[in-house]
Order: structure tokens, then sequence, then C-alpha cells
């Protein structure tokens, strides 16, 4: 009897996502490929202009590394794509409907129930999370798997080369791998999975670089294989002449590695594989909880001392070193063994007594030191998990120099200030590098915090920027942070890299995610993905405040519809954010929520309904344009003032926007099919201060235009969220709104001047928000002109039929331009009369003293 359950796992979770697509009426065109250019600041536009020759080789020379490095890859998971599975089965009338996904002829071992995974021969893994031993099986499969989705019940995990590359960069061994998979599974594992498997891991992990005592040693357990290695002419041409061919040590053990911070971790601790099952000491049955426990526990048991082998390179051919080892099919796995670096000084660095990381953060940080070296690699965890947290751990566990690199001048102040909060740090130990202060650390050895445009800018430099420059490149350092690396383009990294000597690396982000297809050269510029949490679980432990997402569908009046239909695709997104009717829903959601007591945030993308919408309901708005003063006063109220629980805000508070006060989110317009942006904007709720009050929910609510481009992005956008459990209610009528008393554009006469006014405005041209992801920075040099108006192209568009012309619309010029209600804040309330006094809240007032006193030591 073939088991026909088992293709349902797989086949549930692709209906699931193909069922929220196919509401869709009107496909839209393809996803923009515009993120390099979209998410750098200005500084980075310039970079290319000279950089010099040598710098190019080396970054060529990276980039030709890391694209073979892709291909290898690419190459080994097509040979798990085809094969023997890809033919149709017909073993039933069921059958057609899972197709490539029909697995009936696997057999089911005889204690199945006992076993929590499905495996697809793609490698695709479908996990139960109603079993008893899920929490054991999330465990192994985050170690060895990527998650692909992770809904309530059913999780789907893929097996890549990548992830292997990790598994076994944290010590896992090929056949512990296979064991454990196979004790999990309810079925054989296959034997392709099997080769896969093997061949992936037999090469990886293999050869270490390892630095000691600032040498490089090429390292591995097997001294056939260096052997080998030395065979190549390259290889051993770059080993240092007069010193032994091959010499022989014992590899440290985690013991005495403490991470600061995980003794007595708050809240729930971290899954022990080890824990509690086994406590009967008895040898569990095939299948049961406690053999799988029992295989898990033997692996560590021979963890002990194992001699490794090395040979010493010079420093000059690490890269050659690194580009044949690839070649010749063994990457190179690269660890700093900080305990024993005697070279670089030691920075006086610890976590405060008080300081307890989560265990997630903990858990984390196990994978990056879990052979008590510092492996490099990138940590995701969901916004406003405490990234920073991890990586000030990191620096207090490794207490070397360390140099942070962050997107914003804003950001490298913020880092400074949680650096001097959660450890003990001299502050004259941390310095910072931006455009106003080039401040250095005053001991032999301490902390750096600068943007990646400071360091990677290759324009005419100040005397100031190039003594700090050479300050940098001229020493080694114990950690490179670099935060929010999803953002950061591959060759801005290359210039990292290449021009700043670092012994380890850590990338920081929630969102490990590029609509194009950059995200694995991070992998070979600064190592495997080393950890991505579970954002539903982190939410169900009140580390982040639980969501209820919705996705409201508003209909278009025929007359706008009838316009969209013939518009230019920009003209088509001012339509569809101005649609009355999801004006109207924008509206009736505000009031609910107001009413409920929550503070909200509008997004929208599209600055022509920004400050429409904001004018007309009078709520105070922020967007590139807004000056600086403006801007921490909007923000001042919004936090403090109960008169101002509304805030519309353009693209630019995506990021950097620290507002635990946000209870609501309201999206009115978005950046195409933005994933990421999608994720980001939710992470400005997921701080809310009132997570853990009984019963609490953050709303996020995404209104769309129905029939139009925008219902075909909208699912585009959740895709991410969705994958992480979120699930997008479908709102086709908000309750009672018909019936709401007061709402705009209630009568056929005001939508139809609306409709005109939107085209008349946005005849002449579109303005553009500054580009910048700094909500706090300055505004852009490059932002609208006098007139409040950036044009695209030249400015000049043709339109379809001048319908304001005909009509006179144009007289209509919106009458309530003047009636921001950002004018309005001076004199409201507390907040207002402190701002107008020049008054800031502490948060802002601890920056610019911040700022003041950087200033004063330079
Ligand atoms: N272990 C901890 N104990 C107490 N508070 C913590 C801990 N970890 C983080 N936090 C707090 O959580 C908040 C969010 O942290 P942080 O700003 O580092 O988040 P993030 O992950 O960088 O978010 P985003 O991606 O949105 O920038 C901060 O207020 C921080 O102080």
């Amino acid at each position: 009897m073939p088991p026909k359950r088992k293709a349902a796992p797989a086949a549930q979770g692709a209906a699931a996502k193909a069922g929220r697509t196919s509401a869709l009426s009107t496909p839209g065109p393809a996803t923009p490929r515009s993120l390099d250019s979209s998410m750098m600041s200005e500084d980075d536009e310039e970079l290319d202009d000279d950089v010099d020759e040598v710098q190019k080789q080396r970054e060529e020379m990276l980039a030709k590394e890391a694209d073979q490095f892709v291909n290898k890859w690419a190459l080994t998971s097509k040979q798990l794509d085809g094969g023997e599975d890809s033919s149709q089965r017909n073993y039933d009338a069921a059958s057609q409907y899972f197709k490539k996904r029909d697995y009936s002829h696997y057999q089911l071992k005889p204690d199945h129930q006992n076993r929590p995974l499905w495996i697809e021969p793609d490698g695709t893994i479908v996990l139960e999370r109603f079993s008893p031993l899920s929490e054991q099986a999330t465990d192994f499969l985050i170690t060895i798997a990527e998650p692909k989705s992770r809904p309530s019940l059913l999780h789907e995990y893929r097996i890549t080369t990548h992830s292997l590359y990790a598994a076994v960069s944290i010590g896992l061994r090929p056949q512990d791998i296979i064991n454990t998979l196979d004790r999990f599974l309810k079925t054989p594992l296959p034997p392709r999975i099997l080769s896969f498997i093997s061949n992936c891991t037999q090469s990886y992990g293999k050869v270490k670089l390892v630095l000691k005592n600032n040498k490089y040693f090429v390292e591995s357990v097997d001294t056939k294989l260096l052997q080998q290695l030395l065979q190549d002419p390259q290889i051993r041409a770059a080993r240092i002449s007069g010193t032994a061919e091959i010499t022989t040590s014992y590899a440290p053990t985690m013991a005495g590695l403490v991470i600061p911070g995980t003794k007595n971790a708050a809240g729930v601790h971290q899954a022990d594989l080890k824990q509690g099952n086994n406590q009967s000491g008895e040898q569990g049955q095939p299948g049961t909880e406690a053999d799988v426990f029992a295989a898990l526990n033997e692996e560590d048991d021979d963890d002990e001392k194992e001699a490794v082998h090395s040979f010493e390179i010079s420093d000059a051919s690490v890269e050659t070193v690194q580009k044949q080892c690839l070649e010749i099919g063994f990457p190179i796995l690269e660890e700093y063994d900080f305990r024993n670096d005697n070279v670089n000084p030691n920075l006086e660095i610890d976590l405060r007594p008080n300081t307890q990381i989560r265990p997630y953060q903990e858990k984390s940080l196990s994978k990056m030191f879990g052979n008590g070296r510092a492996k490099s690699g990138i940590i995701v965890l969901p916004c406003g998990a405490g990234k920073t947290l991890v990586g000030i751990t990191a620096a207090c566990t490794i207490k070397k120099g360390v140099i942070v690199l962050c997107t914003s001048s804003m950001s490298v102040v913020q880092w400074r200030q949680e650096f001097l909060k959660w450890s003990n740090i001299n502050p004259d130990d941390i310095a910072v590098f931006t455009a106003d202060s080039k401040t250095k650390f005053s001991g032999s050895t301490g902390i750096i915090v600068t943007t990646y445009s400071m360091v990677t800018n290759s324009r005419e430099r100040s005397h100031d920027s190039k003594k700090m420059m050479d300050f940098l490149r001229g020493r080694e350092w114990g950690l490179m942070l670099l935060d929010e690396v999803h953002v950061v383009p591959a060759d801005v990294f290359r210039r990292v890299i290449s021009s700043i000597k670092s012994h380890s690396k850590l990338g920081l982000t929630a969102t490990l995610l590029r609509e194009d297809d950059k995200i694995s050269h991070l992998n070979f510029l600064i190592g495997p993905k080393l950890y991505e949490a579970n954002w539903m679980e982190l939410s169900q432990q009140g580390h982040i405040a639980k969501v209820q997402c919705a996705e409201v569908w508003c209909s278009m009046p025929p007359e706008f519809y009838d316009e969209y239909l013939r518009a230019n695709s920009h003209m088509k997104r001012t339509l569809y954010a101005m649609n009355p009717r999801k004006f109207q829903a924008c509206q009736y959601l505000i009031n609910y929520h107001e009413a409920r007591g929550d503070k909200i945030i509008v997004f929208s993308d599209e600055l022509y309904s920004l400050r429409q919408y904001a004018l007309k309901l009078k709520k105070v708005f922020i967007y590139g344009g807004t000056g600086q003063a403006e801007r921490m006063q909007v923000l001042e109220n919004f936090q403090h003032n109960p008169e101002v629980n509304t805030l519309f805000l353009s693209k630019i508070g995506d990021t950097s926007l620290d507002l635990p006060e946000a209870t609501c989110l309201i999206q009115i317009s978005s950046h195409f099919g933005s994933r990421r942006q999608e994720a980001q904007r939710l992470g400005r709720i997921l701080r809310a201060k009132r997570r853990n009050d009984e019963g609490f929910n953050a709303f996020f609510y995404s209104l769309v235009s129905k029939d139009t481009q925008e219902m075909y992005y909208s699912s585009k956008r959740q895709a991410f969220l969705v994958d992480q459990g979120y699930a997008f209610k479908v709102i086709t009528q908000l309750a009672n709104i018909n019936d709401t008393p007061d709402l705009a554009f209630a009568t056929p006469q005001e939508r139809r001047e609306l409709l005109q006014r939107t085209l008349v405005d946005n005849e002449k041209g579109y303005e553009q928000d500054a580009e910048t992801d700094d909500l706090f920075g300055k505004p852009s040099g490059r932002r609208a002109p006098a007139g409040g108006r950036k044009k695209i192209g030249n400015g000049v568009r043709r339109t379809a039929g001048t319908l304001g012309e005909l009509s006179g619309g144009q007289d209509m010029a919106y009458i309530e331009q003047n009636k921001a209600a950002n004018k309005g804040l001076k004199g409201k309330g507390a907040a207002g009369k402190k701002a107008e006094a020049g008054g800031q809240n502490s948060f802002f007032k601890k920056i610019q003293r911040e700022k003041e006193k950087i200033k004063s030591t330079r």
C-alpha cells in the first residue's frame, strides 16, 4: 500500500503559496533589479572614481574566485536536482496531482510515527513540528540545512552545498550528518542524498587556514591530504622555506571557552540535544526518541583532542593558497585561534555583570565559537531581536581589536552607545570614523566604528581621512563586524575586505535576501550562514511582538480604473496609491486603531500620496526632504504627545527607526515586490514596548488596490514573511466601512475631483524621495529642487489626454498644501513645547551629547 500521506506535507506547502497568489488578476512586470543603487548612500555612487590599479586587481581576483566558488556549488546542486525521481509515477488516481512530488514508492520505516522528518530527492526536508522530537530535529536541521519556510505545523528546509559547508565548518562530520538524518527520517535515506552529503562534505572543512602567533598555517587532520596539497606547485611555493614540512599539534577543545553573558542566560534555555530524554540511561529502541538521542550523544563523545597537522605559509600568499585549494576541490575554512594569539594586544572588554544574553543570541554565538576558535560567517536574527548585542558579545569573547562597519553615520553613533551600554569598554578605547569625526583609540588596541562608505570611499580624501585609513589598514583586527550585510553590494565588501586585515568576520542581518543573485557571494566573502533564528519562536517567547498581518483589498472606482488602464507605469503607481477607496480604508483603520490607543505608522514609497494623505488627514509626516530639526520634532511628538498618534513616513523610515511606541503599521505604497522592505517595515513594530502585555498584538496592514499590479507585487513581497510563519489575512471588506460617517471622498463628485487633481499634479514630473537609508541623517544633497520636486529623466512626461486641462482641474491645485500638521506641532502639549524650546527626548539628547563629545575630542 503506497504511503500517500508522504507527499502531503510538501504539496501542502506549495499549495499554500500557490493559493495565496491565485487570487491575482493582473500579472505585473518583473521585479526591477535595482537593489545596489537604491540601497547605497549617496557617497557610494561615487566610489568607482579612482580606485588604484592594485586594488582593482585584487578585487577582480576576488570576484573571479567568488564566481568559481559559486559555479562549483551550483554544479553540485544541479547534480542533486535532476535524476531518478523526475519521471512521473502513477500508482493510483491521486498520484498525478503530486507529479514530481509523488514519493509513494518510498518505504516507510516500521516506527515512522516516532520520527519527525520527510525527505525529497532534491534535498527538501519537511519537519513535522507536532512531533515530540521536533525540537531536537529543529536543532539538527538548522545546523545542516537552510530554513525555507516555517509556518506553524510543517517546516521546510533544504540541504544545499552551502548548508553542508556551514555544518562541516562548525565541526560536524559527514557520518554524523548521515546517521542523525537517517534516524530522524520516516523513510530510509535516499541513496542520492547520501552520496550528495558524502561528496559535498568529504572535501569541505578538510583544510583550514589558521592564524597562530600571527602566522598563517594550512591545517588538516589528514597528513596525506596536506601532502597532496603540497604537490601543487603554487601551494608548495607558498610554504615558508626552512620550516618543517608538516608539524603536528592538538586541536583545542571547547573546554575553558566561555561566551560572556551565557551563564544563567535569561528565558528559555537553549535546547540541549542530550537533555532529559535519556535519563534512564537505557539504550533506546530504534526510532524512539531515546534512540535518536543515543546517536546524538555518541557523536559528541569522541570529540576529544584530535591530532592536527599543518604547514606554514607566507602572509602574502594567503589568497593564492585559498584560490588553489578551491581549484583542486578543497575549499579552505578560515578560523581564528584568538586564545593563542599572543601577538595582537588584548582588549580590556567584558559584558557588564547585569548583561544577560538571550538563548537564541547564545545559540547563534555558539555556532560562531563552536570549536573554541572564531569562525567567520553570518548570523541572521529578526529585526529588533538584538543583533547589536550579539556583535558586542562576539567582541567580548575574542577580546582583540574590533572594527565595526555600519550603513549610516547614525548607526555608527548607536553602535558606540550600545558598546558602552552593554560592555565595560573604556570610552577612550572606542572611537568613530565618520565624515564628522576621525578619532583613534588611545591604547594599543581598541574598537573603531565606521561606515562602509568611509572605508571604501576612493575620492580625494582629506588629510585626516587618509591618516585614519592608514591607521585602519596598517594593523590587524581581531574581529570585523559587518552590520546589515544584506544591503551592501558584494564589490563594496571586496573593497573592505581587501583593504582591512581582520582575523574573523561576523555579518549581521535580519533578512538575508537580495532580489539579485549576490547573496551567494557573501558566503565566499564573509563566510557561511552560521545561524538563522525562527521569527515565530522568538515572538512566542516575547522577545519580539506578535503581529497580525492583513492585506486589505480596495476596489478602484471605475473612473480611476479607466485612467489606470491607460496610464504609464509611473502614473499607475500614483493612481493605485491615490485610489479613494484605499484612502478611505486608511482613514478607517487610523480611526479604529487610534481609538484603541495604538500608535500608527503609515508607510508610503510614493511621495505624492504620502503628502496628500497626511495633509488631508491632518497628520504629521516625514520624508527625505524634511529638515533634521523637523524630523526630530515630529518623532519626539509621536513618541510622547498623546495628540500625535499617527505618523506618515516615506521609505527613509524602513530601517534605522527605533520607535517602540509604534504598535500598528499601515502600508499604502511600497517598492514593487521587495520582500526585504516588507520584512524591514514589519520590523518597526516588532520592538513594540507593549509586546509582553496580556493578549497584546501589533497590526500590519497592507492596502492594495484591487485588480492592479499592486496585487502581484504584494504577494511577492509577503513571500519572505509567509515563510517565517506569518499568515496574511485577506480583508475584502472592512466591517461597516460603508456606514462610517465622515470618510473622505464619499461622493462621486469628490472622487472625480481627486482624480483630476492627481492627474494634473503629476503631469509635470515625479518627485522622488531623497535617496537615503538614514532617517536621522541629513537630508540628501540630491534632494528635490526648490519646488519640492525631483524629476525623473528630463522631467518631461507625455500624458495620454490632459484631462486636467480639459476640465480646468489645474485651478484646483491643492488648497490644503500649507496646512501640514507638522507645523501645528509647536506648542502642542508638553512634547511640542519641549521641541519648540529646542528640547529633545533623552535618546536624541544622548546622541547630540555624543556628537558634541566626539567633536570636542577631535
Ligand atoms: N539580551 C538582551 N537583553 C535585554 N535587551 C536586549 C537584549 N538583546 C537586545 N536587547 C534590546 O532589544 C532592542 C533591539 O536590539 P537591536 O537594536 O540590536 O536590534 P536589531 O536586531 O539590530 O534590530 P534591527 O534589525 O531592526 O536594527 C534594543 O533595545 C536592545 O537593547
